[in-house]
């Protein structure tokens, strides 16, 4: 039987994870739920972002699925070594599961393109997916520092760990529209050359794919400009974070946005956006990209692909109906998700 470990996290994590839990229980009521703490929380418990506890109830899981971490700016945590901060729990776990390609949809959906503060034109029918490596780069090079008065970071790839992020990038590519938008910094960066280098002889391999090279300030523009014009974007680990929060625009919110981390049996499944402090405890987060990354979770980790399109089909009934305030609308996390609920 299948099973997902379960990992709220600090802020609105336990808010939104409790709503996309409810959607699990409706649609897959056989898949043991198992909670864990993690990031802050975890701290707090048990003095250790990512603690032994949590990482054994991963062993053997199918999926974990993943709220939020880390506290307002001024949190103590920000204080603490860096080991011991929320955040180098989350990226412990992705480390530790070997999660290194992470799928962020991005998806303007048909009947939601008022939902966009983007004219419609250029909403309409968005439909994108950026790839982004997610255990390289400068996140964990260890040719890093920190003095007095300078500091360093090391953006650094081999050809292995671009050719396997490439990989899901092209596959991805081939089974949607045919289009591969490779983004790096090759005029000015070393590791993008050999970025640009690798992904352009992996294309041998994919025939019927159709690979272009952008530069990433080139994309911050066209991305919000002209996004109908790509199909998948495949980007190093920090080029994509920033990406991502900048793609939230066109659906409308950052509460929105879904992502899959895979490239292990495990896979990781956790919403795009942060523990907003500035909204947590109040009721009033989106859950729908955690929603969504539980749809993900169903179709990529439990091969469950029909209970995912009734997911992904019912956030999209239940957004129209009742946007919650992040959207322009007054619906609370509760509202939306008994909305979901009885759309299924
Ligand atoms: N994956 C993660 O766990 C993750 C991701 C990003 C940031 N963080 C952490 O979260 C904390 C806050 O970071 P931040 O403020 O830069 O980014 P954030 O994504 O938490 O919030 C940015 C803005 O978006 C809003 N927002 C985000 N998610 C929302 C939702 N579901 N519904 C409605 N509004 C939403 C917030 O209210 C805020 O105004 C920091 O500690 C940061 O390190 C964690
Ligand atoms: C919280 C942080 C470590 C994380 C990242 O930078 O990967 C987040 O911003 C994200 O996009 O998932
Ligand atoms: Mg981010």
């Amino acid at each position: 039987m299948a099973r997902v470990v379960v990992l709220p996290g600090d802020g609105i994590g336990p808010e939104v994870v409790g709503a996309a839990l409810q959607v699990l229980r409706e649609v897959a009521p056989d898949v043991t739920l198992e909670e864990h703490p993690i990031g802050g929380a975890a701290f707090e418990a048990a003095g250790d972002p990512f603690p032994p506890g949590t990482r054994d109830a991963l062993a053997g899981a199918d999926a974990a699925l993943l709220g939020t971490v880390g506290g307002a700016p001024d949190s103590a945590w920000n204080h603490l070594p860096r080991p011991q901060r929320p955040e180098s729990g989350l990226l412990r776990l992705r480390q530790h599961l070997g999660v290194f390609a992470n799928l962020r949809p991005v998806q303007v959906m048909p009947g939601l393109e008022h939902l966009s503060p983007l004219r419609p034109e250029i909403a309409a029918g968005v439909d994108l997916l950026i790839v982004r490596e997610l255990l390289g780069g400068a996140y964990f090079d260890p040719r890093r520092g920190r003095g007095e008065d300078a500091a360093f970071n090391t953006i650094g790839y081999s050809r292995a760990e671009i050719e396997r992020v490439g990989e899901h990038a092209f596959r991805a590519a081939q089974e949607r529209r045919g289009v591969l938008t490779s983004v790096d910094k090759a005029n000015v960066l070393e590791v993008s050359e050999l970025w640009r280098d690798t992904v352009t002889a992996q294309a041998q391999a994919y025939p019927r794919v159709t690979l272009n090279h952008e530069y990433v300030d080139s994309v911050a523009t066209l991305l919000v400009t002209r996004p109908q014009r790509y199909d998948v974007l495949l980007t190093e680990n920090l080029f994509g974070d920033i990406l991502s929060d900048l793609a939230a625009v066109l659906p409308g919110s950052l509460g929105l946005m879904p992502s899959a981390s895979l490239g292990a049996r495990t896979g990781l499944y956790e919403p795009v956006h942060g523990s907003a402090p500035d909204i947590a405890g109040q009721g009033v987060a989106n859950p729908a990209g955690t929603i969504l990354s539980a749809a993900l979770l169903l179709r990529y980790s439990l091969g469950r692909g029909s209970e995912a399109d009734r997911v992904e089909a019912a956030v999209r009934t239940a957004l129209a109906a009742v946007p919650t305030r992040d959207l322009g609308g007054t619906a609370t996390t509760a509202e939306l998700t008994a909305a979901v609920l009885r759309a299924l």
